[in-house]
């Protein structure tokens, strides 16, 4: 039965990248996706982006909604300080299985518990089953339509807190215009527009911080 792309991703980083060195790994699946197959891993230039914005936000719980092959799990963990965590949420189990093993490779599933499952089942439980209070950081990479009700969900389940942020991935391609129009009309939170390029490509692409005001 012949490999997935994601499976060869993996495989190039077992056979390239260092293991327990996580910006190898980010750069591994870089160099393969830039050089050998386009895959929608968030990349390196949004990846700055969301270096930044973990690293102001200097998060004790986070969230990723969207693990596909784990790039922005490690992107993420590899910045966490001593004691945080993140959540990161897969809805395929191909997907799910192949992060498993980039997470183990890269050396942070000590910091990182990926859930299966989809975002509107697991985002209930966080408090309850995995002991969440509320969270610091939430990075938006799932389906596009499901940034909106994700959102909203997060606010109902009282998972956010006065400064709490979140930042969603490929707001202009493939694009997610009404959760742009939400956040943006939405006196709870205030917006930031971050232009950048779809990864591995020369298409425009953006994303939005949106801190929760309370
Ligand atoms: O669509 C995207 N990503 C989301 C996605 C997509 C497929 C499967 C899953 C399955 N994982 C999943 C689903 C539902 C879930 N609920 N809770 C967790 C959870 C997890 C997730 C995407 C597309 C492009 C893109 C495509 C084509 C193109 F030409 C240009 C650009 C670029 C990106 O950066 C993207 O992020
Ligand atoms: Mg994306």
């Amino acid at each position: 039965m012949n490999q997935s792309k994601e499976q060869r991703i993996l495989n190039f980083v077992l056979q390239n990248a260092v293991r327990g060195d996580p910006c190898s790994v980010v750069d591994t699946i870089d160099k393969y996706c830039s050089q050998k197959e386009w895959a929608m891993n968030v990349g390196d230039e949004k990846g700055k982006i969301l270096d930044k914005t973990v690293q102001e936000a200097n998060p004790s719980v986070a969230l990723e909604l969207g693990t596909y092959c784990g790039y922005s799990a490690v992107r993420i963990s590899r910045l966490l300080k001593a004691g945080a965590r993140l959540l990161t949420v897969e809805f395929n189990p191909e997907f799910a299985a192949i992060a498993k093993q980039m997470i183990e490779f890269a050396g942070v599933q000590d910091k990182v518990k990926l859930l299966e499952g989809p975002s509107e089942e697991i985002i209930p439980q966080l408090k309850k089953k995995y002991e969440v209070d509320t969270l610091d950081f939430v990075f938006l990479d799932h389906w596009k339509d499901r940034y909106t009700p994700d959102t909203i969900l997060l606010q109902e389940c009282n998972l956010l807190r006065k400064g709490s942020v979140l930042l969603a991935d490929n707001i202009i391609f493939p694009g997610a215009p009404d959760f742009l129009n939400y956040v943006r009309k939405s006196p709870h939170f205030q917006c930031t527009n971050y232009p950048s390029h779809l990864e591995y490509m020369q298409v425009e692409d953006a994303m939005e911080k949106a801190v929760f005001l309370g």
